[in-house]
């Protein structure tokens, strides 16, 4: 037995000498990274807030919160067109520099950000950054989705846009107004799921979502916060007491496996059983299923980018839609005008009247400036080698930079009074007001659905107006301006997830 223990040996420092030692090195730590960042950083002469060189904790909090493209915008119109919001990413809202960023032959790839989307153990044609990888998923399924090929597809959105308002007349006759949102986002998904998987989900029949459609819904919002909050998400699933959400997003992706194999399955027995069925039927997937008949494709990576075609295909059209008839049910002058067009094409109208309908396209084109499903999703792209000088900076390559709708298309520069719905600014559009209006994107990676989206408005619109020539957005059940405010995860959606219309009289 030792015959004296020095105390002051054992155990010397205690617990708070240790955290400020670690305080320390820590703040030591930040010290050098802004110090580095400050001169030598590949973003240093960017302008932006002095925090953006060492953390993007505000970006990734406003993100969570769903005001990202408020956030964004607020930083542009305090330091200019192109701001540093991150020690390695850049925000871009200049017009020749966006057009740059996403123009074919500028080299410029998306970032690995995008693999959050990821189904199914691989990637979908919104997924890739390999040029070589996309222009061969792209090259099957954007013919499929050309505006030739969608001639064949246009009785089944006529007959869907059809059942759609007889629903929304059924509600406004039940419960005093429609839910629009509700209704078309049916609409989109019982469109798209018939030509992926040869069947619809006759969401519209049914009048309520599927097990699928929900877990698709909760996959998306997985996605956004993984990408979001990567590190987090890879700590906590080295814990031994996991959160329920970690258990959810594990079972998610399994059932949406399941039920889209099963989708795909009823489409190939319909093959081997009925033909006659599916024979003159436009599959979007015809191509892939070939590529696969040839060994070339996997089934994962055809129900992979079924679910893709479902989530970009469904909402975006729905949410879009929503905007235009919210924004003309507030303006009767529109109303009017729009009644008068219709007058000129029969109640049973084609695709081809309806593209002839001149002051419909300025309605649909400024009503998707202002609003439409992806205006507040920064695109982000990785410079280029070399580096390239964009809105008068140099930009080192390798850096994120990241363009945004949201401000480009309500810049008072380019546009008029900008934050006012006047479709009438398009009568004599400036070359700069149509380069600026980008809801599709542009480039290789602009929308593949384009023309499908295209469509869909247009006919839905028409439809809508015809039968409802006359319309006020609703004041019962949450509804308001305020339930209409923009939230913006990567897709935009109205904050009181609905848009309830009613008919003067009726509310
Ligand atoms: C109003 C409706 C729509 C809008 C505003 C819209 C907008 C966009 C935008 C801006 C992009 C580029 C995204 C990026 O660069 O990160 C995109 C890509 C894409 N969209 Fe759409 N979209 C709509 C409807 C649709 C529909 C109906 C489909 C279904 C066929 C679809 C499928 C896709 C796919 C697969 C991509 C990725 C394309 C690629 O990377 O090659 N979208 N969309």
């Amino acid at each position: 037995m030792p015959a004296h223990i020095d105390r002051t040996s054992v155990n010397s420092s205690s617990p708070f000498e240790g955290a400020w030692l670690l305080l320390t090195v820590l703040a030591f730590g930040l010290l050098i990274k802004l110090f580095y960042n400050t001169f030598f950083g590949p973003l240093s002469k960017i302008p932006g807030p002095f925090y953006t060189r060492i953390t993007n904790l505000e970006l990734k909090w406003a993100t969570l919160q769903g005001r990202k493209m408020y956030y964004l915008d607020s930083l542009h119109q305090k330091y200019g067109p192109i701001v540093r919001i991150s020690p390695d990413e850049a925000s871009v809202v200049d017009l020749a520099a966006t057009r740059e960023i996403h123009k074919i032959t500028g080299g410029f790839k998306k970032t690995p950000w995008y693999k959050a989307f990821t189904n199914y153990g691989t990637n979908n044609m919104f997924t890739m950054i390999d040029v070589k990888e996309h222009s061969n998923r792209r090259r099957l399924l954007g013919q499929p989705l050309s505006d030739s090929a969608l001639k064949a597809v246009r009785p089944l959105v006529m007959q869907k846009t059809k059942l759609a308002i007889s629903k929304l007349k059924e509600q406004l006759e039940e419960e005093g107004h429609m839910d629009v949102l509700r209704w078309f986002h049916y609409m989109a998904i019982d469109i798209i799921s018939d030509l992926s998987f040869g069947e619809s989900f006759a969401l519209l029949e049914a009048g309520k979502d599927n097990q699928y459609i929900q877990d698709m819904a909760k996959n998306d919002a997985y996605s956004g916060y993984v990408s979001e909050l990567a590190p987090v998400f890879k700590l906590m699933s080295y814990s031994p007491y996991q959160p329920a959400i970690m258990n959810e997003m594990k079972e998610t992706p399994r059932r949406l496996l399941s039920h889209a194999r099963a989708a795909l399955k009823t489409y190939k027995d319909l093959r081997e059983t009925a033909p006659q069925k599916i024979e003159n039927k436009p599959m979007l997937f015809a191509k892939m299923f070939k590529a696969q008949a040839d060994g070339g494709l996997e089934e994962n990576q055809i129900i992979a980018e079924a679910a893709s075609n479902i989530l970009g295909g469904g909402e975006t059209v729905a949410v879009t839609l929503a905007y235009l008839i919210w924004l003309v049910s507030k303006s009767p002058d529109t109303q009017s005008k729009i009644a008068q067009e219709l007058a000129s094409i029969p109640d049973e109208f084609t695709y081809d009247e309806v593209r002839s309908l001149h002051y419909l396209e300025m309605v649909v084109r400024e009503s998707m400036r202002l609003y439409n499903s992806v205006v507040g999703a920064s695109l982000r792209r990785t410079v280029p080698e070399g580096g390239r000088s964009l809105a008068g900076y140099f930009i080192k390559q390798g850096v994120t930079v990241a363009t945004l709708q949201f401000s480009l298309q309500r810049n008072p520069d380019i546009y008029v009074d900008p934050e006012v719905f006047i479709p009438e600014r398009w009568e004599k559009p400036t070359p700069e007001m149509k380069e600026a209006l980008l809801p599709f994107g542009l480039g290789t990676r602009s929308c593949v659905g384009l023309h499908l989206a295209n469509m869909e408005l247009r006919m839905a619109a028409v439809g809508f107006f015809k039968a409802f020539p006359q319309v006020i957005p609703s004041t019962t059940n949450g509804m308001s301006d305020e339930a209409m405010e923009m939230v913006n995860y990567f897709l935009v959606a109205p904050k009181g997830h609905k848009c309830l219309i009613t008919v003067p009289g009726k509310s």
